[in-house]
């Protein structure tokens, strides 16, 4: 965006991972994000370029983002709460030891609080003599799917600094550039802490609201309520507000589960175990609303899956990405491969390999294998739905809203099923067969009473409506 708005500045964009930067060169970008091939293709070679030599690039900027992942950790202490710092200290000594000239350093990756202290001092530690280099703190709102509008129009850009003559200069350089196009009242200046605690902040309130209206999905399932009539009725109240309260499978993607959990180490590294408790909460209900709903698809279907086919359409955590990082559609289909459903998916956007990837664990030789037999990848949603005994709707692409959903349910199986209850006698019992085919909506993004007039059972998430 910097690149597209500001011909006069020049943007390197430097990563260690080379193939990456090969996609950033090539006709094939390595992420899918409307609106950004037109931009990268504009600018490429004007103004913006992409490289490996990360000294290089280095040497020449004035002012450098530092923008490398922080996952949760995976061991040592925190694991399974901190955020990691490795890639981040790397880059601070990276920045450290090739700097010939001072430089502004930017945190933009999202980190806990009081990071940008660390790197001052390692910066200051190991660099050569007579370099300054001032840390500002600016974390990125972007969501994915929306990264282009969001980054031409935020809703705010936040700058934190120190509070010192030179810390305050550094900020007023960063403000000019994005000055380049947003208005001034948008550009937010605060301190340091304030600035990195904000983005957590940010993530965890937007994730809550997810929690708690899925929450309310499941209270509306039990009495008949709609969750979308509840969340429209709540949200008109200007204090509430409408947006984010869809209520899903559950969230996903990199950020919220990571931040939240990033925030819940941070109040116990604080020894404040119920404020930590408190936003722990959000992710327990996020992996009970997804559990929630597989069992729903597994009741439904008469108790077991097991040698069923189960269509599931979409793979990405959310629409208009390709990216499946925490996905909720891949932790769905690990719940009917448990259960030994055959599972067929259809997204368009996620390449196939990475769908393997995510549902099989590296280096388990016959999981792999097993998964083969279980899943097949599929090029349309319709071939997905061939012979399926159910369809489970778990990323909200509008092409879902509009495939033809009558040659959708001719092309389905019609097992004739017997329900059975353990509390039922057979014998003597009138029994009655039923024929169906099921569509479990995760996303309330289909038309439920037209999809009923075919004949179709439809579950939506958030509606109490037995099927
Ligand atoms: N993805 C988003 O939508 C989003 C939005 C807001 C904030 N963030 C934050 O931005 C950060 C990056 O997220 P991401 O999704 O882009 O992660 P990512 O894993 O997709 O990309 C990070 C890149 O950094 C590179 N890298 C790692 N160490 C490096 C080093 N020492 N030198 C050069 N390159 C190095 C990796 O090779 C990788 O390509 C995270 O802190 C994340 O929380 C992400
Ligand atoms: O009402 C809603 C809104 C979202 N979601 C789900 O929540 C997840 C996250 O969606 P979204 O926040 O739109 O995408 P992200 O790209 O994860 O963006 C979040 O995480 C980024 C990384 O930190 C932040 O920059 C953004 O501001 C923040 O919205 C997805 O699975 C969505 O389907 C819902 O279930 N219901």
């Amino acid at each position: 965006m910097i690149a597209h708005k500001c011909p006069h500045i020049q943007v390197t964009i430097v990563d260690v991972n080379a193939a990456r930067i090969a996609a950033w060169n090539s006709d094939n970008l390595p992420i899918y994000e409307p609106g950004l091939e037109e931009i990268v293709k504009a600018r490429r070679g004007k103004n913006l370029f992409f490289d490996t030599d990360v000294d290089k690039a280095i040497i020449e900027a004035d002012l450098i983002f530092v923008s490398v992942n922080t996952p949760t950790k995976k061991s040592g202490v925190g694991a399974g709460y901190a955020a990691d710092l490795f890639y981040i200290e790397l880059c601070t000594r990276r920045i450290a030891s090739v700097a010939t000239s001072s430089k502004i350093v930017v945190e933009k990756s999202t980190v806990p609080c009081r990071t940008a202290s660390s790197m001052r001092t390692i910066l200051e530690a190991n660099s050569r003599p007579g370099l300054r280099f001032d840390i500002l703190s600016n974390p990125e709102f972007l969501a994915e799917g929306t990264a282009i509008s969001d980054l031409s129009a935020p809703d705010r850009v936040l700058i934190g600094s120190l509070g010192t003559p030179e810390g305050k200069a550094a900020q007023a350089a960063l403000v000019e550039v994005y000055a380049n196009w947003v208005p001034r009242e948008k550009v937010v200046t605060t301190g340091l802490w304030s600035s990195e605690l904000s983005k957590l902040a940010a993530n965890a309130l937007l994730a809550q609201r997810i929690s708690s209206i899925n929450a309310l999905s499941a209270i509306c399932e039990a009495t008949g309520a709609d969750v979308d009539e509840v969340a429209h009725a709540v949200g008109l109240d200007q204090r509430i507000g409408s947006r984010f309260l869809k209520a899903s499978v559950g969230f996903g993607g990199s950020c919220f589960q990571k931040d939240i959990l990033n925030l819940v180490y941070l109040s116990e590294s604080l020894h404040l175990p119920e404020v930590a408790d408190y936003w722990r909460q959000i992710t327990t209900m996020n992996e009970y609303q997804k559990r929630r709903f597989s069992q729903r698809v597994i009741t439904s279907l008469f108790n077991t899956i097991t040698g069923k086919k189960i269509a599931v359409l979409g793979f990405a955590f959310k629409k208009d990405t390709g990216d499946t990082r925490e996905s909720p559609a891949a932790t769905v289909c690990k719940h009917f491969l448990d259960e030994s459903a055959k599972v067929s998916i259809y997204d368009p956007k996620v390449p196939e390999s990475q769908i393997w990837l995510d549902l099989t664990v590296p280096g388990v030789q016959d999981g792999e294998e097993q998964v083969k037999k279980q899943v097949t990848i599929c090029d349309s949603a319709m071939q997905a739905a061939l012979g399926a005994e159910g369809i489970v709707v778990a990323t909200e692409w509008d092409e879902f809203k509009t495939l033809d959903w009558q040659a959708v349910y001719e092309s389905m199986a019609k097992p004739a099923y017997v329900p059975i209850s353990p509390s039922l006698s057979l014998v003597g019992a009138e029994l009655t067969s039923t024929e169906n085919s099921f569509i479990f909506d995760g996303r309330g993004i289909l038309d439920a009473d037209k999809l009923k007039a075919i004949g179709f059972k439809v579950f939506t998430i958030g509606r109490g409506e037995e099927i």
